[in-house]
């Protein structure tokens, strides 16, 4: 038997735990002094700050690029290569093989595949599947420095892409495109709930000679970046503001990392982690667990590290030359009413010259337009100017937006396209200079929430918490996947328990994990309150907690839907597509109920128009109209068949406002120190999955066993039997479940099972969706286990590993996926953590997802409770880890009647006591109950006939 972790790897896990609460203490400790210093006059809503990605980042995380925390999926490129379409009641979004002749546009066509508006494009979303599967990456966020602002850059073009090409002077409309009508969104607009409260403020006033050529003015020596401002040293003609930070208890240096590159060398700072994360080209690196960033980023992030009160930092070598400017001030009296009524009448068809305006970071925006002397003479004129000699772009801060909007208008044919009204009233604090820079939300009160799911948050859980209570509750939680989502909806929903009843609408294949999980987090919760809707009948009365599938919600009463205040929507991304029955059952009822949670660890799988229905839903003003949405970030074209929508633009300023806005997301890297090696779940599958047919034949075998044998043969082969039913029984289900998995994003995984025919269904599924897998069993040779295993582990695209619980649990490393999924249970516990440990192994470094797929009244009611208690007794012995049961759901799930006990001592005795007393004992029951057939359901539950061979493996065994 394996032993999965050593006393000595256990200590470390807990120390690391231990460490991520002290640092949680500690940046709560330096919160509170942040809040204190800053602002007492501002009102708690701009006390509340960020709480997002920051902490653990440092010392664990990796490098998170610009749309990693807002659609990894579209960053990584990944494309749904396989076709969906479930016939089954667990429902599935359509996603589609990229470039098969059934996804491609089709001229003229209005069929489901299109994003496009055909006529009108002011109706509402129109989309469906995958087109192209095309993925336009993200343009790259550049912004540069120039050595001093008396620089006249060469004529310019607009240049969305960032390019360095030389531009004709003058490029007159060089950026245009046509809106298709006047009566936009921002006409109809309606102010929405507000932005919340406002995070950091990346205060990068003025880009210095960060770049490399610039000769440094001193020699090189240890100065602070305080000192070096302090000489009043050349290479910028802005007045430096000396800071000398009396108070720095961190201090750390700046260090030269690789060519064009340095690093930060610090303590831990949750204030500085935020303040890292907002540069444009950080990098986290995990092995040193350091931020590293460009040169190019140098000034402004030493200009914002002057906010950290607690933090000095050394300034780079060689650079001592390049004055920092002081962070702004705050009070530029820019009126955000103001701002939004220049979103009205922007439009000149007159115009010879066309530009717009992009937000660029938290505290920048920039102005793409062709060259114009007396615009270049506008830009000169702000203060918080910045031209990037690499994209030939201007920027500004926002406190210069209204200043340069206003001046920009008075000059004759030039239209300027502003912010979006969305973009305006996220960030209104920025452009009012209002904004407190980089402290945390503050920690809400959840003292009337139950102590034990409170108690059992995770740090960065908590802060998850904090910023959706800080949103009212209104949120779409896009933690990567694995991080508890559910916990944190759990606990979000309990802090709004007077609104309550609550609806949870899930995949059929989690709706009772969904149950399990409420009893377990919320023990004052009445176990009668939480009803999952299985049947369109049950829906027709509501509990004061309702779980139902996407399926079955259209069927709901709708004056029952009507009132559910409070919603929780697992696997959001569900509703990507506006024409599917299940988004047009669930849009009415989340712009109307007050609090509404989206779980998604994959919010958008391959374009940002999939996220526009749950935009829409989370924050029905932003984007009234798709196709305001359309054209900004999804780079909207007009065919000669109507409007296409699949691809992407703006998508930097997307996640910006996303971020701010409605979405928190975490990336397991960022989050791994508070994370155990190992999370186990056990996922409880629907029931509905189990025909007829098999479960009269698992009720024959169950009652067999109930009623006691004349022998311990008889005894053991209707045992047997009973798991080969259990097996048949949960096949449907277990394929919904592999299926809903894929469709939600993992791309990689492993599938464990026993049986044979188990086995054999994965793979004829996978084949039939088209995904890439590989199977190790019993039948594999030695040569091709290691080229498969080569195979899964090199494998850039999604992959499924299927694997025989008794023929692949040992000997493999296949440590490139991190999540393990047993299909079967098995009882020997020792086997199952050894399969585990083929992705929880040397060369994992993400924490391991194991979801044990468990079906009630089947084998499972049995081996399960069995399974844990086994390792119990193990753990109490220092063999195995102690809280196997403890990182798992509960199992009161389980009644035990009379019968049931006589079951389960069944299933101890035979797998227990004589099972596992010695391996070969062992191995003649796996190879008996490997050998056994399922044959008809209808076989008796001794019926081996016609096998003699097997049926002989089973008696020498039991004759033991
Ligand atoms: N704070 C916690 N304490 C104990 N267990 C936890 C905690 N947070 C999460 N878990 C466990 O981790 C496992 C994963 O959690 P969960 O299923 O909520 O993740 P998720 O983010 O919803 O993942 P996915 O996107 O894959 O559904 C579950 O077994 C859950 O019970």
């Amino acid at each position: 038997m394996s032993v999965c972790l050593t006393e000595e790897q256990k200590r470390k896990i807990e120390e690391n735990r231990q460490r991520a609460l002290a640092r949680r203490a500690e940046r709560l400790a330096a919160q509170q002094n942040t809040l204190k210093q800053t602002n007492n006059s501002h009102s708690t809503l701009f006390n509340i700050q960020k709480s997002t990605v920051d902490q653990g980042a440092l010392f664990s995380g990796q490098r998170t690029n610009v749309t990693a925390a807002c659609m990894a999926p579209l960053q990584q490129g990944s494309n749904n290569k396989y076709a969906f379409q479930k016939t089954s009641s667990g429902g599935s979004a359509a996603s589609s093989l990229p470039g098969t002749a059934e996804n491609k546009p089709q001229a003229g066509g209005n069929g489901p595949c299109d994003y496009k508006v055909p006529a009108d494009p002011a109706q509402d979303f129109t989309s469906s599947k995958n087109l192209t599967g095309k993925y336009v990456a993200p343009k790259a966020h550049c912004v540069s420095s120039v050595p001093s602002f008396n620089d006249t850059p060469n004529p310019r073009q607009l240049n969305p892409a960032c390019t360095t090409q030389e531009q004709e002077k003058p490029k007159n409309s060089s950026y245009s495109y046509s809106r298709p009508d006047s009566d936009t969104a921002c006409d109809k607009f309606t102010a929405g709930p507000g932005p919340g409260p406002i995070r950091n403020t990346t205060a990068i006033s003025k880009f210095y000679g960060a770049n490399p050529g610039i000769k440094p003015a001193l020699p090189v020596s240890n100065k602070t970046v305080s000192e070096v401002r302090d000489r009043g040293v050349t290479g910028s003609s802005v007045e430096a503001v000396p800071v000398k930070k009396a108070s720095s208890s961190t201090r750390g240096r700046c260090v030269k990392h690789m060519e064009g590159r340095f690093r930060v060398e610090v303590g831990y700072s949750a204030e500085l982690i935020a303040l890292f994360k907002t540069i444009p080209s950080k990098a986290y690196d995990p092995a040193t667990k350091m931020w590293n960033f460009g040169l190019e980023d140098y000034a402004s992030l030493m200009s914002e590290v002057q906010r950290v009160q607690s933090v000095e930092l050394k300034v780079l070598e060689g650079m001592e030359g390049v004055q920092i400017a002081p962070p702004p001030t705050s009070g530029s009296g820019t009126n955000i009413n103001a701002l939004l009524a220049m979103c009205n009448n922007w439009q000149r068809p007159n115009a010879t010259l066309r530009g717009r305006c992009i937000l660029i970071s938290r505290s920048r925006f920039e102005m793409e337009i062709g060259y114009h002397t007396e615009i270049i003479g506008l830009f000169k004129q702000m203060n918080t100017r910045n031209y990037d000699t690499k994209t030939r772009k201007w920027s500004f801060m926002l406190e210069d937006y209204q200043k340069l909007m206003e001046s920009v208008r008075n000059i004759q044919q030039v239209e300027v396209e502003p912010l979006p009204r969305p973009v305006l009233q996220a960030f209104a604090p920025q452009f009012e200079k209002t904004a407190i820079s980089l402290a945390e939300i503050e920690d809400v009160d959840l003292s009337h929430v139950d102590s034990k799911l409170v108690g059992n948050l995770m740090p960065f859980q908590r802060d998850g918490v904090n910023f959706a209570i800080s949103r009212e509750g209104r949120l779409l939680l896009a933690d990567d996947m694995g991080l508890g989502k559910t916990i944190q909806a759990i606990c979000i929903a309990a802090y709004y328990r007077k609104e309550w009843p609550l609806l949870v609408v899930a995949p059929s294949s989690v709706r009772f994990t969904w149950a399990e999980a409420f009893h377990r987090w919320l023990p004052s919760l009445n176990p009668e309150s939480v009803n999952v809707i299985v049947t369109g009948r049950d829906s027709q009365s509501a509990n004061l907690i309702n779980i139902i599938s996407f399926d079955l919600l259209g069927k709901m009463d709708k004056q029952i839907a009507a009132n559910f205040k409070v919603i929780i929507i697992d696997e959001s991304h569900f509703l990507k597509n506006v024409k599917t029955a299940r988004c047009k059952a669930a849009m009415p009822l989340l712009k109307s109920a007050k609090r509404v949670m989206l779980l998604s660890g994959t919010p958008a799988m391959s374009r940002p128009a999939e996220l526009y229905t749950q935009i829409a839903a989370v924050r029905p003003t932003f984007f009234p109209r798709f196709h305001d949405f359309g054209i900004r970030y999804c780079d909207a074209k007009q065919m000669p068949w109507g409007w296409d929508y699949s691809g992407s633009s703006n998508l930097n300023e997307l996640k910006l406002l996303l971020e701010e806005s409605i979405m928190i997301r975490r990336l397991k890297s960022e989050v791994l120190s508070q994370l155990p090696a190992k999370q186990r779940k056990m996922v409880v599958v629907a029931p509905e999955g189990i025909t007829a047919k098999t479960k009269a034949a698992l009720a024959a075998a169950a009652k067999e066993m109930a009623k006691g044998f004349k022998s311990k043969v008889q005894e053991k082969e209707a045992l047997l039997l009973f798991y080969n039913r259990t097996a048949e029984a949960k096949i449907r289900s277990v394929l919904e479940y592999i299926i809903d998995l894929l469709e939600s994003g993992r791309e990689k995984f492993l599938v464990f099972a026993h049986h044979k025919l188990v086995l054999d269904n994965i793979c004829e599924e996978l084949g039939k969706k088209e995904v890439p897998y590989i199977r190790i069993d019993g039948n594999t040779s030695s040569a091709d286990r290691q080229s498969l295993c080569h195979k899964f582990q090199f494998s850039e695209k999604s992959c499924v590993a299927v694997l025989s619980i008794t023929a692949a649990n040992m000997g493999l490393t296949l440590s490139s996926a991190d999540l393990v999924v047993f299909a079967e249970l098995f009882w020997n516990p020792g086997v199952l953590i050894q399969a585990e440990d083929r992705v929880h192994r040397i060369g994992q470094t993400s924490s391991v997802n194991i979801h044990y797929l468990v079906a009630k009244g089947t084998a499972d009611d049995y081996l399960w409770p069995m399974i844990q208690e086994k390792i119990k007794v193990l753990g109490q012995a220092g063999l195995s880890e102690a809280n196997f049961s403890e990182t798992t759901e509960s199992t009161d799930y389980f009644y035990k009647d009379p019968k049931q006990k006589t079951i389960y001592d069944l299933f101890q005795r035979s797998f227990s006591e004589q099972g596992a007393e010695n391996d070969s004992d062992e191995a003649l029951l796996l190879e008996a109950c490997e050998e056994v057939d399922l044959g008809e359901s209808t076989c008796g539950p001794t019926d081996y006939s016609g096998n003699a061979c097997k049926r002989r493996k089973i008696d020498d065994y039991f004759a033991l």
